[in-house]
């Protein structure tokens, strides 16, 4: 199926076109990073391919590819946290994306209970990294927003090992 978006045709009309010509990779995947549109906190990172990133510009709401799950993924689909897209924008050699959303409910996004999927600080330990002891890591979400448990039920955290 021939793509919906511009062809890549020069350094310059990737640089400096008008046309959205986004660079999937080998498969068919943009990595993209979304941030609260209110506060600029960065709540997560996931990729979309074509059809994602289509239905989230039909539909205004967060559609990602999640390759765990191998399928479309309408974020909020299952909790209710949807995403409404405010802005989206492209860097300049068109691999990455960046949404900009709000996002219903508590406002949270990460399906582990936080507000954002970074909820851990790196944290070493005085003279860990030259020692080569392990690199410790710190919260910093104290309280989560919602029990993961009771919004998604006890089927297998989706998170690959
Ligand atoms: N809701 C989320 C969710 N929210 C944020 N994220 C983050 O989004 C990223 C992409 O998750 P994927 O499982 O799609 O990851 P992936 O592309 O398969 O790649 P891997 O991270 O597995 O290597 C991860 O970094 C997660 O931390 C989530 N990852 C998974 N989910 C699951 O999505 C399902 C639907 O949840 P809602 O969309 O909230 O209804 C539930 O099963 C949730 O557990
Ligand atoms: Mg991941
Ligand atoms: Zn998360």
């Amino acid at each position: 199926m021939p793509s919906r978006f511009a062809d890549r045709t020069s350094v310059e009309v990737v640089e400096e076109g008008m046309l959205l010509a986004p660079k999937f990779d080998a498969n068919g995947l943009i990595p993209v990073v979304t941030t609260d549109a209110a506060t600029g906190e960065v709540l997560m990172h996931a990729y979309m391919n074509e059809a994602a990133l289509l239905k989230t510009l039909e539909t205004g709401e967060a559609h990602h590819y999640s390759r765990s799950r191998q399928q479309l993924w309408h974020k909020g689909a299952t909790s209710g946290l949807m995403q409404s897209v405010q802005q989206l924008l492209i860097d300049d050699d068109r691999d990455c994306l960046w949404m900009k959303v709000a996002v219903a409910g508590t406002g949270a996004s990460c399906h582990v209970g936080y507000r954002s999927c970074f909820y851990r600080q790196v944290s070493p330990g005085e003279g860990d990294i030259k020692a080569g002891r392990p690199i410790a890591l710190a919260f910093t979400e104290t309280t989560k927003t919602f029990d993961p448990i009771a919004v998604y039920g006890n089927a297998p955290n989706p998170t690959q090992l």
